[in-house]
């Protein structure tokens, strides 16, 4: 089971989970939309993968690492998250609703498409 945050949870989803190391959030959105809307990493690290190939990239992330994932919607971060999982990773998170929902709930600067 993943846990579903919505974009307006994450601060206290980092919180609950900087004890198991620093958290970061993980988009795994495409280079042609992270140009046309991305989040301000504020209080944890942005790490930026697509989705295709975390698979071949997977050793640049750490096990460990508490991982939120996103991506426009919530659907793409979701399947990351349920890979991630099966290979070991521990403490995750999907942001349900993605960057579009983030733009909604969190920071409205961020632009919508
Ligand atoms: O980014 S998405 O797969 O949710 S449309």
């Amino acid at each position: 089971m993943i846990a579903q945050i919505r974009p307006s949870q994450l601060a206290a989803w980092l919180e609950s989970v900087k004890e198991f190391g620093s958290p970061a959030v993980l988009d795994v959105r495409e280079p042609c939309e992270l140009q046309m809307a991305s989040i301000k990493a504020e209080g944890f690290e942005l790490i930026t993968i697509p989705m295709g190939v975390i698979p071949a990239r997977l050793h640049e992330l750490n096990p460990s690492q508490p991982l939120a994932c996103l991506c426009h919607h919530g659907a793409r971060s979701m399947q990351v998250a349920y890979f991630l999982k099966a290979r070991g990773f521990n403490h995750l998170a999907n942001i349900a609703g993605g960057i579009n929902a983030w733009s909604a709930e969190v920071d409205p600067t961020v632009p919508r498409y």
